[in-house]
């Protein structure tokens, strides 16, 4: 019967509103733009109607999470490829959404017209997603320059990787704790392990910032590295990073909240907006020593995690928190 073959109900989220960086232009990326969203998601919520029970449909929380990261997210050049990013996107996240239309409007859009508004919609159904599936790799992905594969992506397994993150602005504790409980929402994400927090030195950057708090943590995902960078960047964003010289961020200066991906399975990745192994781990104290907090054993690109830790120039100054002086 077609009532049961084709889902008729729909949700709608509808005038999503967050600040991206996307555009053809190098004033675009750099000074970032609002972005509003509207979602349709076409599904049959029958069961949830009858039960009152979220678990039987699927929660506007999560779709709503997921269209911020994507708007705050590396940026695309096309506002068409931000919509076809957050279309597939959402019909990954769960398998009873059927088809959605996203439509991506951006209301200040470069044009020396007197205008009200320039949109675009993209309509997807699952078909689209099997069709086509080299088009949910992120921008720099798609533009081929990593040196590695995207295996979660390709396999549906889960990767382990190991993301350090710092605070030395506002309240750090806390900060680091939402993080982390951040990450655990996150669909597609488990953390496995959190090393203690640490109070560290700054190094680098200004010499009058104040201390860091500082963790590890390692986590398993099916979210593909620029995935995992794009959701890591918008849990920044929340945590009200600022990002940019002309928002006030100084290089390896004060923050709000900094997450660094350090390890993603056994891959390299170089591209433009990732390196992995991160490029600077193996040289900081604040990162390897809580790391072994965690996991003694731990290996970085093949070395005793514990073993570079105790050559890093600040390694005295990392102390666990609850015995910092
Ligand atoms: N492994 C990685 N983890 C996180 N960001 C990365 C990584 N590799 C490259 N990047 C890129 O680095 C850019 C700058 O990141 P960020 O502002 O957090 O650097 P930083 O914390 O000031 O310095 P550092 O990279 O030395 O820790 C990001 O926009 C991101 O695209
Ligand atoms: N102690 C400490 N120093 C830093 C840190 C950090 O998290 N902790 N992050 C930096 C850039 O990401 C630069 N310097």
């Amino acid at each position: 019967m077609s009532s049961r073959s084709r889902p008729r109900d729909s949700i709608r989220l509808t005038g999503l509103t967050a600040t991206g960086h996307h555009g053809v232009f190098d004033f675009e990326k750099r000074e970032g733009q609002t972005f509003r969203v509207d979602v349709e998601l076409t599904l049959d919520f029958r069961a949830a109607g009858r039960s009152d029970d979220l678990a039987d449909t699927v929660s506007y929380v999560e779709i709503a999470e997921l269209v911020q990261a994507g708007i705050t997210g590396a940026p695309f050049d096309l506002i068409e490829a931000l919509a076809e990013h957050l279309a597939r996107a959402i019909l990954r996240r769960d398998e009873r959404i059927a088809a959605t239309e996203v439509t991506v409007h951006k209301p200040q859009a470069p044009l020396p017209q007197s205008f009200q508004d320039v949109s675009v919609t993209a309509r997807r159904d699952r078909a689209d997603l099997l069709a086509d599936p080299a088009a949910d790799l992120a921008p720099d992905l798609a533009a081929g320059q990593t040196s590695g594969q995207d295996p979660a992506g390709a396999s549906g397994a889960e990767v382990a990787a190991v993301l350090a993150l710092g605070s030395n602005l506002g309240e750090s504790a806390v900060t680091l704790a939402s993080a982390v409980t951040a990450l655990e929402g996150t669909q597609r994400v488990r953390v496995l392990k959190q090393s203690p927090v640490a109070r560290t030195s700054p190094v680098g950057g200004p010499a009058d910032q104040p201390d860091f708090l500082n963790q590890v943590i390692e986590i398993a995902t099916t979210l593909s590295p620029q995935e995992l960078l794009r959701r890591t960047q918008a849990i920044e964003a929340e945590h009200h990073r600022a990002r940019g010289a002309e928002n006030g961020e100084i290089r390896w200066g004060p923050r709000t909240l900094d997450i660094d991906i350090i390890s993603y399975g056994q891959e390299r990745i170089s591209s433009e907006t990732l390196q992995v192994p991160h490029p600077r781990a193996a040289q900081r104290g604040f990162v390897l020593v809580p790391w072994t907090w965690m996991d003694p054993q731990a290996h970085l690109a093949g070395r005793p995690v514990a073993e570079l830790a105790r050559d890093t120039a600040d390694f005295d100054t990392v102390q666990p928190l609850e015995h910092a002086p």
